[in-house]
């Protein structure tokens, strides 16, 4: 499914050009964004603490999962300037790495994790261009990124990210989502928003399936309700390419 079935979910039925648009405009938007924690956060840099605590929270309930995913090695997926990467992935796996589109973003991420030696690569690129490492990660954490990505790109990335998994690792998204049932379009930052049931969808099309999901407390009133949602593969089979 390209962009333009993506938005035909749109409440306002307003449709974006074409796929190649939806990524560039995306770009264009995020090299105006200063790299600091306040612009990852779209002006909210006061929730970053409540939303590392609740990150942290869930984290610990997958270690306590009868088949828990291991700590040696996370992927940080759209990760920005490495505000997860430093204030959470850190602080729990022997290794992280991180992917993000934007070249200025990956800079100030190496400058700020300069000096940790358990970080691992930082790759620039966009997720629908990116196939993790085979067999190399126990988490992948998603977040606030996957608004970003067509649903068809969504389900070839969530198909990739199964191969890059080691045993009993997890995928895990942490994403807003819409409360009124359908697809919200952004066209200032070329987002679109899906509602909660739709996510989910694609997340079984890509061949996993849900084990653990929690609603983000602590956040200002106003915003999207936030879901972490931890996936593993219902098979050990999914096309990449
Ligand atoms: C709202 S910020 C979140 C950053 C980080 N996950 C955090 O929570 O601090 C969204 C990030 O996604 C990146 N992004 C947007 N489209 C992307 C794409 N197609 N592939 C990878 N990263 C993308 C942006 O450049 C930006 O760094």
């Amino acid at each position: 499914m390209d962009s333009a079935d993506l938005c035909s979910h749109n409440q306002n039925n307003a449709t974006l050009e074409e796929k190649g648009s939806f990524y560039t405009d995306a770009a264009n938007y995020w090299s105006q964004i200063p790299p600091t924690v306040d612009g990852m956060l779209g002006g909210y840099g006061f929730i970053s603490r409540a939303d590392i605590n609740g990150s942290t929270q869930f984290l610990n309930h997958l270690f306590k999962l009868k088949v828990p995913p291991g700590n040696g090695r996370a992927l940080d997926c759209g990760a920005g300037i490495g505000r997860i990467t430093k204030d959470f992935l850190l602080h729990h796996f022997d290794k992280v790495d991180l992917v993000e589109q934007n070249p200025a973003f990956v800079e100030q991420a190496r400058v700020s994790l300069a000096d940790h030696e358990r970080m691992g690569n930082f790759f620039c690129s966009g997720l629908q261009d990116f196939v993790p490492e085979p067999a190399a990660y126990d988490v992948i954490w998603c977040q606030w990124v996957l608004s970003h990505l067509t649903d068809g790109d969504l389900i070839a990335f969530l198909r990739c990210c199964t191969r890059g998994l080691k045993a009993n690792g997890v995928i895990v998204m942490k994403e807003n989502a819409t409360s009124s049932g359908v697809v919200e379009v952004d066209t200032t930052d070329s987002s679109a928003t899906r509602p909660l049931d739709r996510l989910l969808q694609l997340v079984n099309q890509a061949g996993l399936q849900r084990v653990k999901q929690r609603r983000q407390e602590n956040f200002p009133q106003g915003l999207y309700p936030v879901y972490m949602i931890a996936t593993r593969p219902i098979a050990a089979e999914g096309a990449c390419p």
